[in-house]
């Protein structure tokens, strides 16, 4: 089937051979050239996914683009949109993935990197989205949609990992409670999005707090919010993550670190099926699916009489355990390709290869931190090994050398990352010519020097 994107550009010229590429990729494409048109053609096509241009003439600051994004993700949450922008600013670029757009890619493009981040989108999307009139972003019914497998992200050939990934499958239709428990990157998360993505409730909100993250005080305003003025703090009215996942899944990560008065807290809820946001006497009624995590053994500390057996039981309809990195070595080489993979993309390194003793290198190491740890070490390894072929010794220094670069990620990438890859981007484009990249990027030659140093990138 054909899915339809939809491109947002005054440039005709420009669009024009968006849509021609996009058609030879097997697309349906259509294009508006009035950022009025942009909401009418999103009803009118349905399309899976919508390239925007951020820059139109009036103004270069992107702020045009900007609000229009904003307003399209407001009538579409689930649309996904990818910022197109002449004017490449880091900037930009990280304000449109904080308001939901899914990527960016710098004008003038590089077709193929285009067609990947298209084909990346397009493929997440969950049944029923944007082909053939299907829904998109409003999820009304989805019956005789194609079929997204969602778990066809999660890497790996280990029986045990598929054992576990065959039964997240099957209970993924049902209402089921799920504990999935597991060491600290095993990919906990990962397994409960695509639980959430393959179930009914796929095109309601997937939700996810950290509780060994909330402060014990907090919890209550955290999880099912306040009303202005309950406490010293609380300025003004908030949502708890049970109103914010409402209809879809809440994830309750860490859920062995809560103290024995929020589990009582956590057990009335969902017994009840109803919670006071703190301050409001008014009882809400919550339809949350619960999956939670944790790397602690809960059976263990219901023994100890650390956690509330009650409470175990009503989370813990179904249980999935990941197996560590560790006792799967197979997995490591698809892993680690898959990781340099988008590597390769996000840092413009097309011809970066992994060595054979590397790989058997990577075979036998313990990684403690399981597939986190691998993931980040691909990554840092990208960045910085100087060779297209990644070494043992490459490798070995950067893992010697963790955490330094582990920050917050934003949309799965941090702002280091996104400013490396743009800086990379705009080297190739630019011929390694220094004032043309500085120019293109907005920057002086002495601020561009400053961050090439920074990153370790030679041009
Ligand atoms: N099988 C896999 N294939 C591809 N990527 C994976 C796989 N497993 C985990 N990852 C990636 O590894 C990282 C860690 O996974 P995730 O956050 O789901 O782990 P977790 O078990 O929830 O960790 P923690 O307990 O520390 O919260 C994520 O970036 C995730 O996308």
């Amino acid at each position: 089937m054909n899915h339809t994107i939809l491109i947002v550009d005054d440039d005709r010229m420009v669009a024009a051979s968006l849509e021609l590429l996009l058609r030879r990729a097997g697309y349906r494409a259509e294009s508006v050239f009035r950022m009025a048109d942009a909401l009418p053609a999103i009803a009118e096509h349905r399309p899976a996914l919508v390239l925007l241009d951020m820059n139109f003439t009036i103004d270069t600051s992107g702020k045009d683009g900007m609000g229009l994004l904003k307003r399209i993700l407001a009538a579409y949450p689930r649309l996904p949109v990818i910022q197109m922008t002449g004017w490449a600013t880091v900037q930009l670029a990280v304000e449109g993935m904080k308001a939901g757009a899914r990527d960016f890619i710098a004008k003038p493009w590089d077709n193929r990197e285009l067609l990947n981040a298209v084909a990346i989108q397009v493929d997440k999307l969950p049944p029923g989205f944007g082909h053939g009139g299907a829904a998109a972003g409003a999820g009304e019914g989805n019956e005789g949609a194609m079929e997204v497998d969602t778990f066809s992200g999660i890497i790996g050939k280990a029986p045990a990992l598929l054992a576990v990934l065959d039964q997240a499958r099957r209970v993924a239709a049902t209402q089921a409670s799920v504990v999935i428990t597991g060491e600290s990157g095993t990919g906990k998360e990962l397994v409960a999005e695509a639980i959430h993505a393959a179930s009914r409730r796929a095109a309601r909100p997937f939700v996810a707090v950290n509780l060994g993250g909330v402060p014990a005080g907090l919890f209550e305003s955290e999880l099912f919010g306040h009303k202005a003025g309950a406490f010293t703090d609380a300025r003004a009215d908030r949502k708890g993550r049970f109103e914010l996942a409402e209809g879809g899944t809440l994830f309750l990560d860490e859920i062995g670190d809560l103290d024995p008065a929020a589990q009582v807290k956590l057990l009335r809820v969902l017994q009840e099926r109803q919670y006071e946001r703190l301050g409001d006497s008014k009882p809400r009624t919550t339809d949350v699916r619960i999956i939670s995590a944790t790397s602690r053994d809960l059976h263990a500390m219901v023994a100890a009489g650390t956690f509330r057996e009650d409470l175990l039981y009503r989370i813990n309809l179904i249980h999935l355990h990941l197996p560590p990195l560790r006792e799967r070595p197979e997995d490591i080489p698809l892993l680690a390709e898959h990781f340099l993979a988008s590597a390769r993309k996000r840092y413009d390194r097309p011809t970066l290869q992994l060595g054979s003793a590397a790989i058997q290198w990577l075979r036998h190491q313990p990684f403690a931190g399981n597939i986190r740890q691998l993931q980040n070490l691909m990554e840092r390894t990208a960045i910085l090994a100087p060779a297209n072929v990644i070494q043992v010794e490459d490798l070995d220094r950067q893992s010697r050398d963790t955490g330094r670069m582990a920050q917050p990620a934003l949309g799965g990438i941090t702002l280091e990352e996104m400013e490396i890859r743009m800086i990379r981007a705009a080297l190739a484009r630019n011929g390694a010519e220094i004032t043309a990249t500085a120019r293109e990027l907005g920057l002086t030659r002495a601020a561009l020097y400053r961050r090439l140093e920074k990153y370790g990138i030679t041009p």
